[in-house]
């Protein structure tokens, strides 16, 4: 499976965000967004998520070779500021959320097994999403896609919140999920894109490009990455 995403143009009136966006991504890696601030990575998530329309270019979907249009039920988005139903527990909410798709999930566990896979206690799984740290709202948006199985995830800035122990199980899972999807992420932090990802992609001046895989894990890495992301023309416009 590949997703194709084909010189994507996305414009704020006169400003121009993304021009022309290239890249294909595999199932299998972990892909991480690199960019500066207002570079457009929100914004590339938002147009894949079809959450924006375009204004130029297509994103495709390559299954064995069949391709189509991406559909937006393709995509499970991590938000970095989860909207949830805060009156529900975790509990309901995942119930309730698994009743409106069971036509199309696949049950292979009950409810409280996904919670004790996302480490959330039995205490807090019924308590209301209201008083939930904003981690735990982020494992709860994980949890959704661990149900219905999307074939492609995008997380914008997903493992900052957590500590370190719930990051690290957050990266252990990612890496198990891979195998099954595309997973995208976009970061600011260079460590975490360096331990989890298998290519890193970086956006400037509204396209994509790959960063040389010998580059990730290299001891010049950081320093890499600040020339590669240096632009004299940048201009922060968040
Ligand atoms: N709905 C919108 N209307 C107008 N301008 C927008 C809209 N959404 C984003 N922008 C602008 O597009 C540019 C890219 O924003 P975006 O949020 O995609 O950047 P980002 O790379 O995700 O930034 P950050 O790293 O700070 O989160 C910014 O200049 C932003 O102000």
């Amino acid at each position: 499976m590949r997703l194709v995403v084909e010189d994507i143009v996305k414009q704020f009136d006169e400003k121009k965000v993304l021009q022309g966006a290239s890249f294909t991504f595999e199932k299998g890696k972990i892909y991480g967004l690199l960019g500066r601030n207002g570079v457009g990575k929100t914004t590339l998530f938002n147009c894949l998520s079809g959450e924006m329309s375009l204004d130029g270019g297509r994103a495709l979907l390559d299954e064995n070779g069949v391709v189509r249009e991406l559909k937006h039920e393709d995509i499970g988005y991590v938000y970095s500021l989860p909207i949830l139903p805060e009156f529900l527990t975790g509990y309901e909410f995942i119930k309730f959320f698994i009743d409106i798709n069971k036509d199309k999930v696949q049950m292979d566990r009950n409810i409280d097994d996904y919670f004790d896979l996302m480490t959330i206690t039995g205490e807090d799984r019924h308590r209301l999403i209201k008083g939930y740290s904003h981690g735990m709202k982020n494992k709860i948006q994980m949890l959704l896609f661990l149900i219905t199985k999307p074939p492609i995830i995008l997380l914008d800035e997903p493992l900052t919140s957590f500590d370190v122990i719930v990051a690290l199980e957050m990266k252990n899972m990612l890496r198990e999920m891979k195998s099954e999807h595309i997973l995208i992420f976009s970061t600011h932090i260079l460590q975490l894109a360096s331990d989890l990802c298998d290519e890193l992609v970086v956006l400037n001046n509204g396209k994509l490009s790959s960063v040389p895989i010998d580059l990730l894990h290299s001891a010049e890495f950081e320093q890499s990455i600040i020339n590669l992301l240096k632009d004299e023309n940048h201009v922060d416009h968040s």
